[in-house]
C-alpha cells in the first residue's frame, strides 16, 4: 500500500480551499507506486491525483513540476500540475510538499507489443523536442557521478565476478562520457525512467492502443536523448526473461522515435554503447536501494540482478538492427 501518509477529510478540504476545483466527489488512496503517497481526487472540475512527496523536499519540486507543465503545455501528455489560487504549483500538507495534477487516461501495458512501443517512440521523440525551450535546466541526478559516487560502497557486497564487471563498465562509460562524439550527442530535459510502468494506454478492441501519456517525472533530468530513448528500449523491447531485445519491438520504437527526430550520426555510432550505460544505470541504483540500509523496509526493493543480466547481454550481443541515421 503506497499511502505512506493518511490524510483526513477535513484537512483535505482546508488544503483544496486553496484552489479553485470545486466541491469533492471522490477521494481514495493509490495502492501502487513506492515513493510518494498517491491519491485520485475527482472533484466537480474534474478528474485529478493528488500527490504527497514522501522524499523531495519543497526546493526540488519547481524542476520537475515546470517541465511537467511545459510538456503539457505543448500539448504531451503528462500530468499537468493545478496551480493553487495564489499561482503555486505545490504547498504543505500534512507537513509535506504535496501537488495536485490531472488524471491521465487509461492502464499499465506491461506486456506490451509493437503497437504500444510505436506510440512510445512517437511520444518520447514529441517530449524530447518539445523540451528544447524548456527554461529551467537540472541535471540528470542519476548519472555517471552518481554512479562512481556509490560504487566504492557497493564493492563489499559484490561477487568478484560483478565487481569486475562493474569497474569495466565504469570505465568504458567514463571514457564515452568524456568523448567529443559524446559532447556532441544532442540532449535536453529527459524522462530517465520511462518503463512500461510509468505509461498509461487506452485500450478497446475496436482500435488500436492509444496512450493516455507518460508519468512519474521525478527522476527527469537534462540528459542526452539518446539515454532517455536507451531506457525506454531496455525496458519496453525486451524479453523479460533474458533481457535479450526483441527486434519487432524494439524496430516499432526506433522507427516512431526517428520518424518523429531522426538520429544524428554520432548517435547511431553510440547506440549500443548508450544502452549499456542505460543498464547500469538502473543494476547500480537497484543495488544500492537493495544493500543500503533502510529505516522502514515498507517495500522490497527491484532485483539488481534483472540490470545485470541486461547489462551482459548487451556487452555480449550488441543490438543487429543499428539506429540509422
Ligand atoms: N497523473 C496520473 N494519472 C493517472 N494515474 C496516475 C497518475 N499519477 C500516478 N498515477 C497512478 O498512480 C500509481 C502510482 O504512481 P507512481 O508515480 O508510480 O508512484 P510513486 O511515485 O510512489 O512511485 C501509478 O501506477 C498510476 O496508476
Ligand atoms: N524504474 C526503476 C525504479 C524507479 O522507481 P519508480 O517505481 O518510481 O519508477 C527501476 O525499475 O529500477
Amino acid at each position: 500500500m503506497a499511502v505512506f501518509t493518511a490524510i483526513g477529510d477535513a484537512e483535505l478540504r482546508r488544503w483544496l480551499a486553496d484552489y479553485s476545483l470545486g466541491d469533492v466527489l471522490s477521494f481514495e488512496g493509490i495502492a501502487s507506486g513506492i515513493e510518494n503517497s498517491n491519491f485520485f481526487l475527482t472533484t466537480t472540475a474534474g478528474a485529478y491525483v493528488l500527490t504527497i512527496f514522501e522524499k523531495l523536499a519543497a526546493h526540488e519540486l519547481p524542476y520537475y513540476l515546470e517541465l511537467m507543465r511545459h510538456l503539457a503545455s505543448h500539448r504531451v501528455p503528462v500530468p499537468d500540475p493545478i496551480p493553487r489560487r495564489d499561482g503555486a504549483l505545490f504547498g504543505l500538507l500534512a507537513g509535506k510538499p504535496a501537488s495536485i495534477v490531472t488524471r491521465l487516461a487509461g492502464r499499465a501495458q506491461l506486456a506490451p507489443d509493437a503497437r504500444h512501443c510505436t506510440e512510445v517512440g512517437t511520444m518520447l521523440a514529441r517530449a524530447h523536442l518539445a523540451g528544447r525551450d524548456f527554461a529551467l535546466a537540472q541535471p540528470n541526478l542519476r548519472s555517471l557521478d552518481w554512479w562512481l559516487s556509490v560504487a566504492p560502497a557497493l564493492h563489499t557486497h559484490l561477487s568478484p565476478a560483478e565487481r569486475r564487471l562493474l569497474d569495466a563498465e565504469l570505465a568504458t562509460q567514463q571514457a564515452f562520457f568524456a568523448s567529443a562524439d559524446y559532447a556532441r550527442l544532442p540532449g535536453g530535459p529527459c524522462h530517465c525512467d520511462l518503463f512500461r510502468d510509468n505509461a498509461l494506454f487506452v485500450e478497446d478492441d475496436h482500435a488500436p492502443p492509444r496512450l493516455g501519456g507518460f508519468f512519474d517525472y521525478y527522476f527527469a533530468g537534462n540528459d542526452k536523448w539518446l539515454f532517455d530513448l536507451a531506457v525506454t528500449a531496455n525496458d519496453w523491447c525486451i524479453d523479460l526473461a533474458n533481457g535479450a531485445l526483441d527486434a519487432v519491438r524494439l524496430d516499432a520504437l526506433l522507427r516512431a522515435y526517428q520518424a518523429v527526430r531522426p538520429a544524428t550520426t554520432d548517435e547511431a555510432r553510440h547506440w549500443p554503447t548508450m544502452l549499456r550505460a542505460a543498464a547500469l544505470r538502473f543494476w547500480v541504483s537497484r543495488l544500492y536501494d537493495f544493500h543500503r540500509p533502510r529505516a522502514a523496509a515498507l517495500l522490497t526493493p527491484h532485483d539488481p540482478g534483472h540490470f545485470e543480466r541486461i547489462l551482459r547481454e548487451r556487452i555480449a550481443h550488441p543490438p543487429t538492427r543499428p539506429l540509422t541515421a
